[in-house]
């Protein structure tokens, strides 16, 4: 019968489900009465007074033994309030853990239920706490097994607020989490100010933190990246409260490239600002582990000072540079100056690409970065070596003691480079200045020397004389140790200076048989006086081929008539190759002269001079008819003819020697006197003067005057345009610097202090140069400076001269009455010419010391000396 069997399945349904929510009720009741009901009743919770309650009629019903009905109805009353119960609280908690898996299951990537296949949120959501009888307190969720990134360090946030959000925690109270597994997280909530909250949002922090710095996305979160906080301590805040704060840190960096200096500066500023910590974080870049360790340091401690100062010294390069390039400049302290030491040792600064290619703004930086670690450190030098390689600007620091060689090299070198800039630097054109190479040693002041150095003056022009010439009496002047040896490469505007001994104050002509003698004779030979060493190295020669008329002007005392002598000296030792005319108005300090055979003729008065000057002109036309009889320009040329046809000579005579007109005191002479007759002469005597003057060079006959004062009005423009080498000794004033110098190079030397002999020299050639006179004493002397050393007097040597050379000493008696030595030669020999020497007959009766006019044949050729010397050092 279809009816009753249709009321036998309903009431076999009707049976199977009360037996369902039997089973369930008694499956709850037991769960919730036994081991589940967390509310509580006082202290205690309701399970454990289920419990007692248990134990406790269990032991009244044994020992009462007789109130069993008591018993039973009090046992029943608890059956039902219990059962009753269970009805009500676990279905309760049933709906809540289903809220809580629906709202979990999308960011915990549980699975989702279906008609068929339901979800069991109590598989997920485990070892649940309940704190009433619908609110959590502590449970265990597993997280999705489907997706490996969901419990990814990186990512578990998402977990975390999923549950604070789906699962609300008891009032007052927060959720603490803790991962034991990548899938599963125990959750817990505990009271706001216990101390696993504070850590929780410090290490969320971290997280948040390093998620935006590393570029870690929710995607790419499970590529490797954890962070595992290692150690914590606790540290008092401002406020008072105490707060955990990791003291150790390890974060696992995923692939990314820990080795780009920039990323890591940029990371770990970052990290500072936005992890704020009592002292500070110290990072350490594991790159072999993928690993960033971060450690913190106590504020003060040495780690800490390190950082800042180096944190400090990177900031300054950045502010120092005008325009930053693309790419951040990275300084890192690769050592410090000791264990203990927050002192910078070397430091290494990557500049990318930014070009500092220009010296500007090199300096600029480099002198703020001096400025600031002498504010810091007084006594640390900053030392740079830049690198330019590939494009890439490198500059590798090293800090030094300021006692320490390089630092005073540095120093040098930027007061050296300062100071050409400021004085040849222009805005547009920087002058550049290096110090090549350093001497060994320090100055008796302490500072560093250099040995070479270059000046590049950019665009500015060199080619004029004045400016290189400035420039090198400007760096003279700033170094005292050495001279300046000067090689200028004008058309690159470069200068390069190599440092040589300083001039001396005091140089005695060298002695006969040493080198320095013979080379200084070998030159007076050619024709080239030397004078003595020039400051810048070498000597300074007066060629007479060159420039065959010179002026020597100077204040009295200063050394002019030594340097006079010396000419006279060359001249004296080589008869056979000089003839020398004395002029002498004053009469003071070459009366001496006429002695020596070299000296034709000796001039003092007026009218001497005026002859003497006439006997001069006579023999440049004489030696100028033979030149035009032999059509040749010169007389060296005619040597030259004459050695390769001796014929000639015989049928012309000899080459004559060089004549040198030695005139002292030449504006005195010049000067108009009172006298118009003597005028007269004197202006013949003038013309004469001019006329050897212009046309003297090609025929060997040269003046050489000398002058206190030779005023421009006084002397000439033609003669004083002629007279092209200039020698002004000692300390001149502007007036007399630009009379005997045309420059005011006379008025550098300091009144007082300048040695005895220092002058300024000018050839058109060669330019201004200075030079220290030797000391040569007429009659010999101890020497003045040393005395130790006997100087023997040029009368003397070339006395010497004369006697291996054949000549005898003899006497004359003057016209004063006074005895007068002379030399005559004794041997009788062919090869030698005879010389006449005056003798006191021939001799004027007024005092001039005229020898008679020789023809050129009296000369003693070189050839002749150079046979009758069996040795003969000067004879080159
Ligand atoms: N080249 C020199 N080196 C060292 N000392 C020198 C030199 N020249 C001169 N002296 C010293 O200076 C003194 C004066 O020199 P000197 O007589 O040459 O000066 P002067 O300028 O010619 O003076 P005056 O015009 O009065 O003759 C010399 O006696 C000597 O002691």
């Amino acid at each position: 019968m279809p009816r009753t069997r249709r009321g036998t399945a309903f009431s076999a349904q009707l049976q199977q489900q009360l037996a369902t929510w039997a089973r369930r009720l008694l499956n709850d009741w037991a769960v919730l009465t036994w081991t589940a009901d967390s509310a509580r009743v006082g202290p205690v919770t309701v399970t454990a007074l289920n419990w007692l309650f248990l134990i406790g009629i269990s032991a009244i019903g044994f020992l009462t033994n007789g109130h069993l009905m008591w018993i039973g109805v009090a046992a029943a009353a608890w059956l039902v309030v219990t059962i009753v119960r269970a009805s009500i609280v676990m279905p309760r908690r049933r709906n809540t853990l289903e809220a809580i898996y629906s709202g979990l299951q999308k960011p915990a990537g549980l699975p989702s239920g279906t008609v068929s296949r339901p979800t069991t949120p109590s598989k997920h959501i485990t070892a649940i706490r309940w704190s009433s009888s619908q609110s959590i307190r502590a449970a265990q969720l597993s997280v999705g097994a489907s997706s490996a990134s969901v419990g990814a360090p990186m990512r578990r946030l998402i977990v975390e607020k999923a549950i604070e959000q789906s699962v609300p925690a008891p009032a007052d109270m927060e959720w603490v989490f803790n991962w034991t597994k990548s899938s599963t997280v125990e959750f817990e909530a505990v009271n706001g100010d216990d101390p696993r909250v504070a850590k929780q949002l410090m290490a969320r922090k971290i997280i948040a933190t390093l998620r935006s710095l590393f570029k870690i996305t929710d995607r790419n979160a499970a590529d490797g990246y954890a962070l595992d906080i290692a150690e914590w301590a606790d540290e008092t805040r401002a406020d008072g409260a105490v707060v955990p704060i990791p003291t150790q840190l390890r974060f696992a960096a995923g692939s990314q490239d820990l080795t780009d200096p920039g990323f890591r500066d940029t990371l770990e500023r970052s990290f500072d600002r936005s992890v704020s910590c009592p002292g500070e974080w110290i990072y350490l870049w594991n790159k072999d582990e993928q690993a960033l360790e971060i450690s913190r340091a106590a504020k003060g401690s040495l780690e800490a000072r390190r950082k800042l100062n180096e944190r400090k010294f990177a900031d300054e390069i950045r502010s120092a540079i005008t325009k930053p390039g693309k790419d951040p400049v990275v300084a890192v302290v690769e050592t410090w100056a000791d264990d203990e030491s927050d002192q910078p040792a070397t430091i290494d600064v990557d500049f990318g690409t930014l070009p500092l290619g220009e010296r500007r703004l090199r300096d600029k930086l480099e002198d703020s970065l001096d400025t600031s670690i002498h504010t810091r450190w007084p006594d640390v030098r900053l030392l740079f070596d830049w690198k330019f390689e590939g494009g890439s600007t490198q500059l590798a620091i090293m800090s030094v003691d300021h006692n320490d060689v390089r630092a005073k090299q540095k120093s040098v070198e930027k007061k050296l480079r300062n100071v050409v800039e400021s004085k040849f630097g222009k805005a547009s054109t920087p002058v550049d200045c290096d110090i090549i190479e350093w001497q060994e040693g320090l100055s008796p002041t302490g500072e560093a020397l250099p040995q070479r150095a270059r000046v590049n003056f950019g665009s500015i022009d060199v080619n004029k004389r004045e400016t290189r010439d400035e420039f090198q009496d400007h760096w003279d002047s700033l170094t005292t140790n050495n001279d300046w040896a000067y090689s200028w490469s004008t058309a690159d505007g470069i200068v390069t200076m190599t440092a040589v001994p300083r001039l001396p104050d005091q140089l005695a002509f060298p002695m006969p048989g040493t080198t320095a003698f013979d080379e200084a004779i070998a030159l007076a030979r050619k024709g080239v006086l030397r004078f003595g060493p020039q400051k810048g190295g070498g000597w300074l020669d007066w060629d007479l081929n060159e420039t065959p008329h010179g002026l020597v002007g100077g204040k009295t005392g200063q050394g002019k008539s030594v340097a006079l002598s010396i000419v006279l000296f060359y001249a004296m030792l080589l008869p056979d190759v000089y003839e020398v005319i004395v002029c002498d108005p004053k009469r003071t300090d070459f009366t001496w002269t006429p002695e020596f055979p070299s000296v034709v003729h000796f001039a003092a008065t007026d009218t001497e001079i005026v002859d003497a000057v006439a006997r001069a002109k006579r023999r440049m036309d004489a030696g100028q008819t033979l030149l035009n009889k032999l059509q040749v320009r010169k007389l060296s040329w005619l040597r030259e003819k004459y050695a390769s046809d001796p014929e000639l000579e015989k049928a012309h005579g000899p080459v004559p020697r060089r004549l040198i007109l030695f005139f002292d005191e030449l504006a005195d002479f010049l000067a108009k006197g009172a006298n118009s007759d003597v005028e007269e002469l004197k202006d013949e005597a003038r013309a004469n003067l001019e006329s050897i003057a212009r046309l003297g060079r090609a025929i060997e006959v040269n003046i050489v005057a000398a002058a206190q004062k030779p005023d421009a009005k006084i002397i000439s423009t033609q003669l004083r345009s002629q007279l092209g080498f200039r020698l002004g000794v000692g300390p001149l004033d502007q007036y007399e610097s630009q009379q005997i110098l045309n420059s005011d190079h006379g008025t550098r030397f300091p009144e007082e202090g300048t040695p005895k002999g220092r002058s300024w020299a000018y050839d058109p050639k060669n330019g201004y140069r200075q030079v220290q006179v030797m000391f040569l004493p007429d009659d010999s002397m101890v020497c003045p400076w040393d005395a130790s050393i006997m100087l023997t007097g040029s009368k003397e040597l070339a006395r010497d001269r004369l006697i291996e050379l054949g000549f005898a000493q003899t006497s004359i008696t003057n016209s004063d009455g006074g005895i007068e030595p002379r030399w005559i030669r004794v041997e009788n020999d062919d090869a030698w010419p005879s010389i006449d020497v005056p003798t006191n007959a021939e001799h004027d009766s007024e005092s001039s010391d005229t020898k008679p006019e020789l023809d050129f044949g009296a000369g003693l050729g070189d050839q002749e000396l150079n046979d009758s010397d069996d040795v003969d050092p000067w004879n080159q």
